[in-house]
């Protein structure tokens, strides 16, 4: 990817999308097409091949999706599968329409079966039932997968796919209730200490576990696998280590200094008990994580709490 490359990064003003812009600025790519998605809804395909026809990008980083937490996914569920079938198959369309070299597709650690052997293997794929919470969403991305796989089959198009576990880190969301587990219990127990409450309420059991990746490595990783991987299967990016919500909980209660009670509302869903990814092939590939969770939740809690209030 030559650093004066025409590169179109969906999805920027996201916590992955302004990861992405982030890195690519840092290693001098300055040529980067970016649009909200008021400028340009990528649901409406009309728009997007006008978009396209127009800017004609080399590169495409496709991290624009509708993206929630558990009750999002379960509350939402046409919208998680409709939406986001639309986008990529907007984008991944336009863009072998306009001969994008390269495009890299963002799918998710919630793919796999809901019992799948863990470490979770990339082979795994399609080999048992989806959790039911997000199996809208993870059919979405499925599909979206399936057809960078089917675009390379068909036409050699160059399309990958990077399959994130569970991620943070800057520009996160968090909506309490549409959020992800980490940026939730970052903000409860913040609001808690600050309001001096007897107690915060978490969700579920806290014993399913989790793999957390912040959102910078997941950037680099992209980038180098844009740069380095021209395989057809997906890769999975992650840490390779996973905790329990209630350790979790209990690492973001510290991180934060609140001394309280912790309450856990069962009638609230666990999701899938685990989903560790098995990352050797992104390890094969050159690659490791660098910023630890304990590192990354303090960094992210003073740049988003102790900076400057949360929009
Ligand atoms: N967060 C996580 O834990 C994980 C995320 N991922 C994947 O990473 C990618 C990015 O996720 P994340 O950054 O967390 O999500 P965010 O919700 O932070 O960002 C999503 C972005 O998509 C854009 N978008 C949504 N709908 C549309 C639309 N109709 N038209 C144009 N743009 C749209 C939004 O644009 P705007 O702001 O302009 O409205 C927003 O910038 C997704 O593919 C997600 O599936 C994978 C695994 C885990
Ligand atoms: C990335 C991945 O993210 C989603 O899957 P998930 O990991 O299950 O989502 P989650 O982060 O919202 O929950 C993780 C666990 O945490 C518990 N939990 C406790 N307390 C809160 C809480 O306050 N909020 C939330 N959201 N969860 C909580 C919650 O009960 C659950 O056991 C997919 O939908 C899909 O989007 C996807 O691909």
């Amino acid at each position: 990817m030559e650093k004066n490359a025409k590169i179109y990064v969906a999805g920027h003003r996201g916590m992955v999308g302004g990861a992405l812009v982030r890195r690519l600025q840092q290693a001098s790519y300055q040529n980067i097409v970016t649009r909200t998605s008021k400028e340009l809804d990528l649901r409406n395909k009309e728009a997007v091949d006008a978009f396209f026809a127009e800017e004609k990008p080399e590169y495409v980083f496709l991290a624009a999706a509708k993206v929630g937490g558990i009750l999002a996914n379960n509350t939402y569920r046409a919208d998680f599968l409709l939406d986001n079938l639309q986008i990529q198959n907007n984008v991944i369309q336009a863009s072998f329409d306009q001969d994008v070299k390269k495009l890299l597709f963002l799918g998710s650690s919630c793919i796999y079966p809901k019992m799948a052997p863990q470490p979770i293997k990339e082979e795994y794929l399609l080999t048992g039932p989806l959790e039911a919470t997000n199996e809208p969403y993870a059919l979405a991305k499925i599909a979206g997968l399936k057809l960078c796989e089917a675009f390379r089959d068909q036409h050699g198009s160059n399309y990958i796919s990077a399959m994130p576990t569970n991620l943070y880190g800057p520009g996160d969301n968090y909506d309490l209730q549409n959020s992800h587990v980490l940026p939730a219990l970052l903000r409860k127990f913040h609001e808690a200490k600050e309001n001096n409450a007897l107690e915060v309420e978490v969700w579920g059991t806290g014993t399913p576990r989790r793999e957390f990746l912040h959102v910078d490595d997941l950037a680099d990783a992209c980038l180098h696998l844009m740069l380095h991987y021209n395989g057809k299967e997906p890769v999975n990016v992650g840490t390779g280590e996973d905790l329990t919500i209630r350790e979790l909980v209990e690492l973001v209660r510290d991180t934060v200094g609140y001394e309280g009670n912790i309450r856990f509302d069962t009638d609230k869903p666990d999701g899938t008990p685990r989903k560790l990814l098995d990352v050797s092939k992104l390890a094969d590939a050159g690659w490791k994580y660098k910023i630890s969770l304990p590192e990354g939740i303090r960094e992210v809690y003073k740049e988003a709490f102790q900076s400057a209030p949360v929009a």
